[in-house]
């Protein structure tokens, strides 16, 4: 059953009461009017290595407990702003899932079916993993690190198999239904990470936004990144200087051709959102 929406929706199709389900049979399916959707995205709590200003990628950090206390909050904003969700989707990576965790305890959707994929894992860092940002940045410059952390299509260096972390990610069984070896990343520039993730928000996520369910995704700075470049059609200059601060939710707005009506509307104070933004920048900085 489809259901007639304008503006925000907080139940799902069908769920509302006997006289609403009524006029969503009655309503000839030509006149129906979908959009605009809305979606909820939300870059996962501050990790473990985010505090030590460490390169991620596909390391599994666990969140910090400064991590912990904003996905807490990140449910609380959500709740006072009375969202309820449909679905959830998450990356295969332990701090996206126990933010998303956190969040639905927050809205009381504990049980929310979720969906986890590595196609919204953070990108992978390569050989820069475990490497401190700051540390890199007076190696090789403030310049070379921002390349790394920003540029679309330049990549960090490869990944390889005498690398700390190698045998940890890539015999990890997480992966064991994918990516398969021949996708399996040693290094993702931003440009790589869109062609893994833009697949599943085209064949997965977007037919759910179709049919009217209110989604929330759980993901990563960079993962994110390439969703909202996806969105808005930033040009490869512009998604450069996007830097998504952790555990805030933001919200998309879209039309019927999930063309944006209102993008990146975070649910957060916009200084507090700013100075966020601006100390991710900032952590790819020498000291
Ligand atoms: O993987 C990481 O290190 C972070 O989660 C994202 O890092 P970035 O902001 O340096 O791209």
């Amino acid at each position: 059953m489809t259901s007639l929406t304008f503006g925000y929706r907080l139940k799902s199709p069908g769920s509302g009461c006997f006289i609403c389900r009524k006029i969503f049979i009655l309503i000839p399916q030509k006149i129906i009017k979908m959009a605009p959707f809305k979606i909820v995205m939300v870059r996962h709590g501050e990790s473990e290595w985010n505090e030590k200003n460490l390169f991620c990628g596909w390391y599994d950090a666990n969140l910090s407990e400064k991590g912990k206390q904003e996905a807490e909050n990140a449910g609380k904003a959500l709740k006072d702003a009375g969202y309820k969700f449909d679905i959830a989707y998450t990356s295969v990576l332990t701090r996206a899932q126990v933010t998303l965790q956190a969040i639905l305890k927050g809205i009381g959707q504990d049980d929310l079916q979720t969906i986890k994929t590595w196609r919204l894992n953070e990108r992978h860092y390569g050989g820069l993993t475990g490497l401190n940002k700051a540390e890199t940045a007076a190696k090789y410059g403030d310049e070379q690190v921002a390349i790394w952390r920003r540029s679309f299509d330049i990549p960090p260096p490869p990944m390889e198999a005498d690398h700390a972390y190698y045998d940890t990610i890539v015999k990890d069984p997480r992966y064991s239904e994918g990516p398969t070896p021949d996708q399996f990343p040693k290094f993702e520039s931003l440009k790589l990470t869109i062609e893994r993730t833009l697949p599943f928000w085209n064949e997965t996520i977007v037919p759910q936004i179709k049919a009217g369910k209110q989604i929330l995704i759980a993901a990563h700075g960079n993962s994110l990144r390439g969703i909202v470049k996806h969105l808005d059609q930033l040009t490869d200059d512009q998604i450069m200087q996007l830097n998504l601060p952790t555990g805030i939710p933001f919200v998309y707005t879209l039309d019927d051709n999930l063309k944006p009506i209102k993008s990146l509307e975070f649910l957060g104070d916009p200084e507090t959102v700013k100075k966020a933004m601006e100390a991710v920048a900032a952590q790819g900085k020498a000291k």
